[in-house]
């Protein structure tokens, strides 16, 4: 397991990012959307990376999971995209994990959004739970890079080239904003004797 092996090496926050759909009417393409929190649909189906036997080492066998994302990188990362310009395009939201790979139907939108869920995505949440469960800090981010089709209406399709065009777009303030949270990291990580 990856996490795991970053643990072993000492790590103790990990960052992870996503490209996600936008389920939030309000939300646009390019917007960065802080996650707060997550639906974890594939371990609804039993799918979660904690299932099996559970090696104390690493952490409890069970876990509380409504502070995945933690508070405080949460906010510094409001702080430091302000501080840069860049807080119109910040969202902070709920994330779906989907096992893909085909993109959702709009029907499965439409339920997600009534569930309380602004974004779609099919990684993230595993990492997310892994990192947590080994007593690391864990923020993560999604890339806005589509807005997702709700409305039989609507002639467009999710397709992946839009998904990495739109990650090549917004490389250049990300690398800004991620150095920022890696720095505020840094300087947590001496004052507590890391
Ligand atoms: O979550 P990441 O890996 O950023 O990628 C997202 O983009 C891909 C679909 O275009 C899917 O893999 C989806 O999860
Ligand atoms: N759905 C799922 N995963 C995605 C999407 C989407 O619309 N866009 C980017 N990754």
């Amino acid at each position: 397991m990856p996490v795991r092996v970053m643990k072993l090496c000492g790590v103790t926050h990990l960052i992870a990012s996503n490209a996600a759909g936008g389920i939030n009417e309000e939300y646009n393409e390019g917007d960065i959307m802080i996650m707060k929190d997550h639906i974890n649909f594939m371990g609804f189906a039993g799918n979660n990376p904690l299932v099996g036997f559970n090696d104390e080492r690493w952490g409890p066998r069970f876990i509380p999971a409504n502070k995945v994302y933690d508070k405080g990188l949460r906010e510094e990362a409001k702080r430091i995209a302000t501080k840069i310009g860049m807080s119109p395009i910040v969202r902070e939201g709920v994330y779906v994990f989907l096992g893909g790979p085909s993109f959702e139907t709009i029907a499965e939108i439409n339920m997600f959004r009534i569930c309380g869920a602004n974004a779609v995505g099919m990684s993230t949440v595993g990492e997310a739970l892994m990192a947590y469960h080994a007593g690391m800090k864990v923020f993560a981010f999604s890339l806005i890079t589509n807005k997702c089709v709700q409305d039989y209406d609507d002639d467009r399709e999710a397709n992946h080239s839009e998904v990495l065009d739109v990650g090549a777009k917004r490389s250049g303030i990300l690398k800004k904003w991620i150095g920022g949270i890696v720095e505020y990291i840094r300087q947590e990580c001496h004052q507590n004797g890391y």
